[in-house]
Protein backbone atom coordinates (compact mmCIF):
# COMPACT_ATOMS: atom_id res chain seq x y z
CA UNK A 1 0.00 0.00 0.00
CA UNK A 2 0.86 3.37 -0.96
CA UNK A 3 1.59 5.44 2.36
CA UNK A 4 0.69 9.43 1.84
CA UNK A 5 3.39 12.00 1.94
CA UNK A 6 4.37 13.59 5.16
CA UNK A 7 2.88 17.01 5.21
CA UNK A 8 4.98 20.10 4.12
CA UNK A 9 5.49 22.31 6.84
CA UNK A 10 5.94 25.83 6.34
CA UNK A 11 8.56 27.73 9.10
CA UNK A 12 7.56 30.92 10.63
CA UNK A 13 3.75 30.23 9.93
CA UNK A 14 0.86 29.44 12.37
CA UNK A 15 1.07 26.66 14.76
CA UNK A 16 -0.07 23.96 13.00
CA UNK A 17 -3.91 22.85 13.14
CA UNK A 18 -7.28 24.14 12.94
CA UNK A 19 -7.81 26.52 16.02
CA UNK A 20 -11.30 27.54 17.60
CA UNK A 21 -12.59 30.86 17.03
CA UNK A 22 -15.06 32.92 19.53
CA UNK A 23 -15.98 36.22 19.46
CA UNK A 24 -17.61 37.63 22.72
CA UNK A 25 -20.26 40.62 22.77
CA UNK A 26 -18.72 42.10 19.63
CA UNK A 27 -19.82 45.12 18.52
CA UNK A 28 -19.20 47.22 15.43
CA UNK A 29 -20.29 50.48 14.20
CA UNK A 30 -19.28 52.64 11.11
CA UNK A 31 -18.66 56.00 11.95
CA UNK A 32 -21.64 56.58 15.06
CA UNK A 33 -23.70 53.82 13.65
CA UNK A 34 -24.26 50.86 14.99
CA UNK A 35 -23.82 47.98 12.53
CA UNK A 36 -23.81 45.41 14.91
CA UNK A 37 -24.40 44.55 18.49
CA UNK A 38 -23.59 41.98 20.59
CA UNK A 39 -22.67 38.91 19.09
CA UNK A 40 -20.93 35.92 20.82
CA UNK A 41 -19.96 32.85 18.90
CA UNK A 42 -17.71 30.39 19.26
CA UNK A 43 -16.59 28.63 15.88
CA UNK A 44 -15.63 25.13 16.74
CA UNK A 45 -12.09 23.79 15.60
CA UNK A 46 -12.22 21.83 12.47
CA UNK A 47 -15.92 22.72 11.96
CA UNK A 48 -17.36 24.85 9.34
CA UNK A 49 -19.62 27.39 10.99
CA UNK A 50 -22.30 28.78 8.14
CA UNK A 51 -23.36 32.39 8.64
CA UNK A 52 -26.75 33.24 7.32
CA UNK A 53 -28.67 36.18 6.93
CA UNK A 54 -30.72 38.70 4.50
CA UNK A 55 -28.36 41.37 2.88
CA UNK A 56 -26.97 44.07 5.27
CA UNK A 57 -27.52 42.44 8.67
CA UNK A 58 -23.68 42.38 9.10
CA UNK A 59 -22.33 39.16 8.07
CA UNK A 60 -19.39 40.47 5.97
CA UNK A 61 -18.78 43.34 8.58
CA UNK A 62 -18.40 40.35 11.50
CA UNK A 63 -16.31 37.59 8.96
CA UNK A 64 -14.06 40.76 8.70
CA UNK A 65 -13.96 41.76 12.39
CA UNK A 66 -12.87 38.23 13.01
CA UNK A 67 -9.45 38.72 11.04
CA UNK A 68 -8.73 42.52 11.74
CA UNK A 69 -9.90 43.57 8.35
CA UNK A 70 -12.71 45.74 9.92
CA UNK A 71 -10.24 48.40 11.22
CA UNK A 72 -8.81 48.98 7.64
CA UNK A 73 -11.97 51.06 7.18
CA UNK A 74 -11.25 54.53 8.52
CA UNK A 75 -14.82 55.03 10.14
CA UNK A 76 -14.85 51.67 11.77
CA UNK A 77 -14.81 51.32 15.21
CA UNK A 78 -15.57 48.13 17.46
CA UNK A 79 -15.86 46.79 20.70
CA UNK A 80 -15.68 42.83 21.94
CA UNK A 81 -13.40 40.04 21.91
CA UNK A 82 -12.05 37.76 19.25
CA UNK A 83 -10.54 34.79 21.20
CA UNK A 84 -8.24 32.82 18.90
CA UNK A 85 -7.61 29.55 20.90
CA UNK A 86 -8.22 31.44 23.83
CA UNK A 87 -6.13 34.77 23.23
CA UNK A 88 -7.73 37.72 21.73
CA UNK A 89 -6.63 39.13 18.58
CA UNK A 90 -7.66 42.41 19.58
CA UNK A 91 -5.18 42.21 22.82
CA UNK A 92 -2.45 45.55 23.07
CA UNK A 93 0.46 44.54 21.24
CA UNK A 94 -1.16 41.79 19.00
CA UNK A 95 -0.61 42.77 15.50
CA UNK A 96 -3.33 43.10 12.97
CA UNK A 97 -0.55 41.06 10.42
CA UNK A 98 -0.48 38.08 12.85
CA UNK A 99 -3.69 37.59 12.88
CA UNK A 100 -4.32 38.01 9.59
CA UNK A 101 -2.25 35.29 8.90
CA UNK A 102 -3.44 32.74 11.05
CA UNK A 103 -6.58 33.98 9.87
CA UNK A 104 -6.66 33.57 6.34
CA UNK A 105 -9.46 35.09 3.90
CA UNK A 106 -11.03 33.96 0.52
CA UNK A 107 -13.37 36.76 -0.99
CA UNK A 108 -16.37 37.21 -3.00
CA UNK A 109 -14.57 37.47 -5.98
CA UNK A 110 -11.75 35.63 -7.16
CA UNK A 111 -8.42 37.61 -6.57
CA UNK A 112 -5.18 36.05 -8.18
CA UNK A 113 -2.37 37.80 -9.50
CA UNK A 114 -3.64 37.28 -12.88
CA UNK A 115 0.06 37.53 -14.91
CA UNK A 116 1.72 35.49 -11.91
CA UNK A 117 1.68 31.92 -12.79
CA UNK A 118 -0.21 29.36 -11.16
CA UNK A 119 2.88 27.96 -8.89
CA UNK A 120 3.76 31.83 -7.77
CA UNK A 121 0.55 32.81 -7.34
CA UNK A 122 0.04 29.94 -4.48
CA UNK A 123 3.38 31.59 -3.08
CA UNK A 124 2.79 34.47 -2.90
CA UNK A 125 0.91 34.53 0.46
CA UNK A 126 4.33 33.29 1.77
CA UNK A 127 6.37 36.48 0.25
CA UNK A 128 4.08 38.83 2.11
CA UNK A 129 3.85 36.94 5.51
CA UNK A 130 8.08 36.41 5.56
CA UNK A 131 6.77 32.89 5.94
CA UNK A 132 9.87 30.15 4.50
CA UNK A 133 9.34 26.80 3.30
CA UNK A 134 12.38 24.43 2.73
CA UNK A 135 10.35 22.48 -0.44
CA UNK A 136 8.86 25.14 -2.10
CA UNK A 137 7.38 22.29 -4.81
CA UNK A 138 6.06 20.24 -2.59
CA UNK A 139 4.29 22.93 -0.95
CA UNK A 140 2.92 23.95 -3.72
CA UNK A 141 1.48 20.95 -5.07
CA UNK A 142 0.40 20.10 -1.22
CA UNK A 143 -1.34 23.27 -1.09
CA UNK A 144 -3.06 22.93 -4.89
CA UNK A 145 -4.14 19.32 -4.05
CA UNK A 146 -6.25 20.33 -0.94
CA UNK A 147 -7.84 22.74 -3.02
CA UNK A 148 -8.83 20.33 -5.27
CA UNK A 149 -7.14 22.11 -8.40
CA UNK A 150 -3.77 19.62 -8.64
CA UNK A 151 -4.67 17.88 -11.41
CA UNK A 152 -5.91 20.52 -13.09
CA UNK A 153 -2.93 22.23 -13.08
CA UNK A 154 0.42 20.24 -12.33
CA UNK A 155 0.92 20.82 -16.48
CA UNK A 156 1.19 24.22 -16.79
CA UNK A 157 2.22 25.52 -13.16
CA UNK A 158 4.27 28.42 -15.04
CA UNK A 159 0.97 29.56 -16.77
CA UNK A 160 -0.66 32.62 -16.08
CA UNK A 161 -3.14 32.53 -12.97
CA UNK A 162 -5.77 35.01 -14.98
CA UNK A 163 -5.63 31.98 -17.58
CA UNK A 164 -7.72 29.51 -15.07
CA UNK A 165 -11.66 29.60 -15.07
CA UNK A 166 -13.56 31.33 -12.08
CA UNK A 167 -14.01 28.52 -10.27
CA UNK A 168 -10.18 27.37 -10.50
CA UNK A 169 -9.06 30.72 -10.12
CA UNK A 170 -11.05 30.65 -6.40
CA UNK A 171 -9.66 27.41 -5.89
CA UNK A 172 -5.99 29.11 -6.96
CA UNK A 173 -7.14 31.74 -4.09
CA UNK A 174 -7.89 28.79 -1.67
CA UNK A 175 -4.68 27.14 -2.04
CA UNK A 176 -2.70 30.61 -1.72
CA UNK A 177 -4.29 31.19 1.54
CA UNK A 178 -3.81 27.37 2.10
CA UNK A 179 -0.15 27.59 1.36
CA UNK A 180 0.85 29.91 4.54
CA UNK A 181 -1.14 27.10 7.26
CA UNK A 182 -3.52 29.02 8.51
CA UNK A 183 -5.31 27.84 11.69
CA UNK A 184 -8.30 29.26 10.44
CA UNK A 185 -10.51 30.17 6.68
CA UNK A 186 -13.16 32.95 6.13
CA UNK A 187 -14.89 32.82 3.01
CA UNK A 188 -16.98 35.49 1.90
CA UNK A 189 -19.57 33.91 -0.04
CA UNK A 190 -17.15 32.34 -1.96
CA UNK A 191 -19.11 30.68 -4.80
CA UNK A 192 -21.34 33.34 -5.55
CA UNK A 193 -20.03 34.57 -8.80
CA UNK A 194 -19.94 30.91 -9.87
CA UNK A 195 -21.39 28.60 -11.96
CA UNK A 196 -23.12 25.66 -10.01
CA UNK A 197 -20.42 22.97 -11.56
CA UNK A 198 -17.62 24.99 -9.57
CA UNK A 199 -19.72 25.78 -6.94
CA UNK A 200 -20.33 22.16 -5.98
CA UNK A 201 -16.36 21.37 -6.63
CA UNK A 202 -15.64 24.87 -3.94
CA UNK A 203 -17.73 23.04 -1.33
CA UNK A 204 -15.91 20.17 -2.00
CA UNK A 205 -13.16 21.60 -1.12
CA UNK A 206 -14.43 22.97 2.19
CA UNK A 207 -15.86 19.97 3.67
CA UNK A 208 -12.27 18.40 2.85
CA UNK A 209 -10.35 21.38 4.50
CA UNK A 210 -12.20 21.06 7.56
CA UNK A 211 -10.27 18.29 9.15
CA UNK A 212 -7.51 20.73 8.90
CA UNK A 213 -8.55 24.13 9.10
CA UNK A 214 -11.64 25.70 10.67
CA UNK A 215 -13.86 27.18 8.47
CA UNK A 216 -16.45 30.58 8.47
CA UNK A 217 -18.48 31.24 5.46
CA UNK A 218 -20.80 33.98 4.68
CA UNK A 219 -23.17 32.47 2.06
CA UNK A 220 -27.10 33.50 0.82
CA UNK A 221 -27.20 30.14 -0.05
CA UNK A 222 -29.30 27.81 1.67
CA UNK A 223 -28.86 24.59 0.71
CA UNK A 224 -25.14 25.75 -0.03
CA UNK A 225 -24.96 25.94 4.08
CA UNK A 226 -26.79 22.60 4.64
CA UNK A 227 -24.03 20.94 2.42
CA UNK A 228 -21.28 22.25 3.93
CA UNK A 229 -21.56 23.41 7.57
CA UNK A 230 -22.12 21.83 10.82
CA UNK A 231 -23.30 25.20 12.77
CA UNK A 232 -25.15 27.90 11.77
CA UNK A 233 -25.86 31.69 13.17
CA UNK A 234 -28.61 33.31 11.97
CA UNK A 235 -27.89 36.97 11.45
CA UNK A 236 -31.06 39.43 11.30
CA UNK A 237 -31.30 43.46 11.59
CA UNK A 238 -34.45 45.05 12.22
CA UNK A 239 -35.46 48.25 10.48
CA UNK A 240 -32.90 51.14 11.42
CA UNK A 241 -31.16 48.50 13.77
CA UNK A 242 -28.08 46.56 14.05
CA UNK A 243 -27.64 43.51 13.33
CA UNK A 244 -27.86 40.86 15.97
CA UNK A 245 -27.65 36.69 16.05
CA UNK A 246 -31.04 35.70 16.52
CA UNK A 247 -30.21 31.71 16.60
CA UNK A 248 -27.17 29.86 16.31
CA UNK A 249 -26.88 26.35 16.84
CA UNK A 250 -26.46 22.64 14.57
CA UNK A 251 -27.37 22.95 11.14
CA UNK A 252 -29.48 19.61 11.45
CA UNK A 253 -31.31 21.98 14.14
CA UNK A 254 -31.37 25.68 12.75
CA UNK A 255 -32.44 23.89 9.39
CA UNK A 256 -34.89 20.86 11.10
CA UNK A 257 -36.30 22.86 14.01
CA UNK A 258 -35.12 25.67 14.87
CA UNK A 259 -36.27 28.11 17.66
CA UNK A 260 -37.21 31.08 16.79
CA UNK A 261 -39.98 31.76 13.97
CA UNK A 262 -38.15 34.00 11.98
CA UNK A 263 -35.29 31.51 11.67
CA UNK A 264 -38.12 29.31 10.54
CA UNK A 265 -39.39 31.79 7.91
CA UNK A 266 -35.33 32.55 6.50
CA UNK A 267 -34.48 29.45 6.50
CA UNK A 268 -37.66 28.48 4.40
CA UNK A 269 -37.18 30.69 2.12
CA UNK A 270 -40.33 33.11 3.09
CA UNK A 271 -37.70 36.54 3.64
CA UNK A 272 -34.64 37.27 2.44
N1 LIG B 1 -17.51 50.55 4.57
C1 LIG B 1 -18.71 50.81 5.09
N2 LIG B 1 -19.04 52.06 5.46
C2 LIG B 1 -20.26 52.32 6.00
N3 LIG B 1 -21.22 51.40 6.19
C3 LIG B 1 -20.95 50.15 5.84
C4 LIG B 1 -19.69 49.77 5.26
N4 LIG B 1 -19.71 48.43 5.01
C5 LIG B 1 -20.93 47.99 5.40
N5 LIG B 1 -21.67 49.01 5.89
C6 LIG B 1 -23.04 48.92 6.43
O1 LIG B 1 -23.04 47.98 7.50
C7 LIG B 1 -24.21 47.18 7.47
C8 LIG B 1 -23.81 45.71 7.42
O2 LIG B 1 -23.21 45.45 6.14
P1 LIG B 1 -22.59 44.04 5.76
O3 LIG B 1 -21.96 44.16 4.41
O4 LIG B 1 -21.74 43.57 6.87
O5 LIG B 1 -23.90 43.14 5.69
P2 LIG B 1 -24.09 41.69 5.04
O6 LIG B 1 -25.04 40.97 5.93
O7 LIG B 1 -22.77 41.06 4.80
O8 LIG B 1 -24.78 42.05 3.66
P3 LIG B 1 -24.69 41.26 2.26
O9 LIG B 1 -25.30 39.91 2.52
O10 LIG B 1 -25.50 42.10 1.34
O11 LIG B 1 -23.24 41.17 1.86
C9 LIG B 1 -25.03 47.62 6.26
O12 LIG B 1 -26.02 48.49 6.69
C10 LIG B 1 -24.00 48.35 5.39
O13 LIG B 1 -24.62 49.36 4.66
Amino acid sequence: MLESPQPVRVVGGPPPGAATLESRGVHAWFGERLVLEDVSLAMSAHEVTALIGPSGCGKSTFLRILNRMHELVPSASLAGEVLLDGRDIYADGTRAQQARLRIGMVFQKPNPFPAMSIRDNVLAGLKLAGVKCADKDALVEQSLERAGLWREVRDRLNSPGGALSGGQQQRLCIARSLAVQPNVLLMDEPCSALDPTSTRRIEQTIVEISDEVTVVIVTHNMQQAQRVSHHCAFFLAGENEPGRVVEQGSTEQIFGSPADSRTHDYVNGRFG
